[in-house]
Order: structure tokens, then C-alpha cells, then sequence
């Protein structure tokens, strides 16, 4: 037998794309297009989220792949543990799939979500990270860079940035916010897109992840801590129906070795109705709430059931602008609950409870 060279091994390894972004930057746009296409592979796909209700993993298409979700708060620190032990449980069933993708909330920095394939030994032999591809909101990526780090780490990660939602801004707007990403990170491949229409390969096997690039931005980035102390910032709170969760702070904190940011201002409000909710009232409600609130809220989902409809309603907005349609039937036996989630700064937390609740059919 021949013994295997580096580059041999190298292709063996399950390759790991992690698909970062903003809130409502595309994320899950690019997933679906990605799934959806026929390609022949086969995925595994890890999603993780900020609201802890799990709308995401129920917006996600595709009826083969697995979807594995991590709700209970921020990928990026509370739950690497579960990221590593969920790959671990992915690296005994190889040969099952072709590749994992792993999605990460709005709010995470890439930094440890990457980091985690470097440092953990069982993971760094089964599986190599072939990029991190951020997507980015052409209409409001400037902004962000102003008042969210995580943003500016997602850019300056990048090793594929998806400039999305071109329709909304002008040609000069574009070539602006171009400049912003290129002044971050000058050695992404860019592509422009609608609706994140690019092309799968473009994407997925890039072989494009450069440590040394990335060495050159975090000197850190390969030196592990043992002792891992998170109670000092412990942003996700479970309680009774509703989650919430919020913090203070731009917080900035090391998290094995590696400095990264967090935004503890941002906040989620997460509700349930255990039922129906009337149209008539809901519809006005979410849209005058959304035009008057919709500065301060980053991020709003839901999934509705209606009353005397046998659909879903499912509805998404980034800031003022919403969209919103029926799509699948409720399943026999799938329990018809209305869940909403808001993500922002400063929500009114009992408004939207008590504005929410009253559209209970
Ligand atoms: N106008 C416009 N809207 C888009 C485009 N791409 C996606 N959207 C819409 O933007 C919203 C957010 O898209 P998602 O794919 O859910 O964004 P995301 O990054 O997964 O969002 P989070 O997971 O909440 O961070 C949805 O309503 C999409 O339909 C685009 O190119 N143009």
C-alpha cells in the first residue's frame, strides 16, 4: 500500500461550510437555492439561532437533508460544545453525506465558529473547513458596519461574500458599499447578487479557507484556553412560554484565546399563541407595527396559523420592509401554534406582547 500523501487526506476530510451574515442578510435564501438545486450531493446542515424558537430551521427547504438545530443561544460561545459534539455525531456517519454546512445566526462571529475546526482534534482529523461564506445586505450593510462588530468580523472572515439584495440600492449606493467591504477585506471573492443567485459551486468546494490569512487579522486564532468561563455572559434566558433576551453592552470577551465581539444591546422577543390567530387583526397590527418600529427592530419572523386556513402564513421583515405569504398546509397532527420572534435594540417588549396576543383568534 501506498501511503497516503497530505493532499490525499485533505480530500477525504468531510469539507464544513460556515454561512455567516448579518440579520436578514440572505442566509437562509442562499441555503434554500443551495438545497434546492439539483446536485447530487448530499448535505448535512447545522442551523443555529438567536430567538431560541426555531422558526429557522422550519423556513429551511429540502426534503433529504438533515437539519440539525441549535437554539440555545449564540453558536459563536454558549454553544460550540454543542457544535463540536453535533459534528462529532456527523464524522461517525461518514460516507452518509458529502458535506456539512453549517449556519450561523446574524449575530455570530465567525472567528470561533472557524476557530472550532482548528482546535478540536477529532473534528480538525475528520473534517476541514472549506470556506466561510458571508452574506452581506447591499441596502444595509453600511449601517451595520457602524454599530455592530459581528458585522465587520463576518466581512473580514470572508473568504466568499455574497453582496445581496442589489435591487434595493442604486448603482453608486453599490459601488459605496463595495468600497466599505474592500477597505475590510480586499481578498474575498464578491459576487453581486438578487436573491442570492449564484451559482452552487461558487459556494460549496472552494478550498478557500487561508489560515494564514487569517493569522495575519488574529494572531490568536490557534491558541486554546482550557478554562472556559461563560456565566459572565449568559445571554440566553428560557422562561415560561416566552423567551427573551437581552444584555447591556457592546461586550467584547476571549473565548479560547480568541478576542470577539458581541452585541449584548440586541435582544430577542419571542411569542407563542397556542392557536389560531385572526388575519384581520393581525395583518393591520404587524404592518403599522412594523412601519413605526421597524428602525429598531433588525429582525422580525413568524410562522401563523390562521383561522379557517389550512396553510401556513409565514412572514419575515429586515426592519420596515416585510414579506409574508401563505405556503404548506399544516400536517395532520402537526399542532397549530402562531409563533412570532422580534430581534433588535430597545424593543418595547410589552407593546409587542400585548399587541401580539391580541390577535389571538
Ligand atoms: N429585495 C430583496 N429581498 C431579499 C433578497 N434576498 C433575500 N431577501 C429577503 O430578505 C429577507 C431575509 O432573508 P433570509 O434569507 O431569511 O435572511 P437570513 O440572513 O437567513 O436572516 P437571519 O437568519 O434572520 O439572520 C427575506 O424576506 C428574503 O425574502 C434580495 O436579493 N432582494
Amino acid at each position: 500500500m501506498v501511503a497516503k500523501s497530505p493532499e490525499d487526506r485533505m480530500a477525504e476530510k468531510i469539507p464544513v461550510t460556515v454561512l455567516t451574515g448579518y440579520l436578514g442578510a440572505g442566509k437562509t435564501t442562499l441555503l434554500n437555492r443551495i438545497l434546492s438545486e439539483d446536485h447530487g450531493r448530499k448535505f448535512a446542515v447545522i442551523v443555529n439561532e438567536f430567538g431560541a424558537i426555531g422558526i429557522d430551521n422550519d423556513l429551511v427547504v429540502g426534503a433529504d437533508e438533515e437539519v440539525f438545530e441549535m437554539n440555545n443561544g449564540c453558536i459563536c460561545c454558549t454553544v460550540r460544545g454543542d457544535l463540536i459534539r453535533i459534528i462529532e455525531g456527523l464524522l461517525k456517519r461518514k460516507g452518509k453525506f458529502d458535506a456539512i454546512i453549517v449556519e450561523t445566526t446574524g449575530l455570530a462571529d465567525p472567528a470561533p465558529v472557524a476557530q472550532t475546526f482548528f482546535v478540536d482534534a477529532d473534528v480538525q482529523n475528520a473534517a476541514r473547513l472549506d470556506a466561510v461564506v458571508t452574506v452581506a445586505d447591499a441596502k444595509w450593510l453600511a449601517e451595520r458596519l457602524k454599530d455592530a462588530p459581528e458585522a465587520k468580523s463576518q466581512i473580514a472572515f470572508a473568504d466568499v461574500i455574497i453582496l445581496n439584495k442589489t435591487d434595493l440600492v442604486s448603482a453608486e449606493e453599490l459601488r459605496d458599499v463595495e468600497a466599505r467591504i474592500r477597505a475590510i477585506n480586499p481578498y474575498a471573492k464578491l459576487h453581486e447578487t438578487v436573491k442570492c443567485a449564484v451559482p452552487i459551486n461558487e459556494v460549496l468546494g472552494r478550498n478557500a479557507f487561508d489560515l494564514d490569512r487569517i493569522l495575519e487579522i488574529e494572531p490568536q486564532f490557534l491558541e486554546v484556553e482550557d478554562a472556559h468561563d461563560h456565566d459572565h455572559h449568559d445571554h440566553a434566558h428560557h422562561d415560561h412560554d416566552d423567551h427573551h433576551h437581552h444584555g447591556r453592552e457592546h461586550h467584547e470577551h476571549a473565548s479560547h484565546g480568541l478576542k470577539h465581539y458581541h452585541d449584548e444591546d440586541m435582544q430577542s422577543v419571542a411569542l407563542t399563541i397556542e392557536g389560531d390567530v385572526d388575519a384581520d387583526k393581525f395583518m393591520p397590527w404587524i404592518n403599522t407595527y412594523i412601519q413605526t418600529e421597524g428602525a429598531s427592530i433588525l429582525r422580525s419572523k413568524g410562522i401563523l396559523a390562521f383561522k379557517d386556513e389550512p396553510r401556513r402564513f409565514v412572514f419575515q421583515g429586515v426592519h420596515m420592509i416585510l414579506d409574508g405569504d401563505l405556503q404548506r398546509d399544516w400536517k395532520p397532527g402537526e399542532k397549530r401554534v402562531s409563533r412570532v420572534v422580534f430581534i433588535g435594540r430597545n424593543l418595547k417588549e410589552d407593546e409587542i406582547r400585548s399587541g401580539f396576543l391580541a390577535c389571538a383568534a
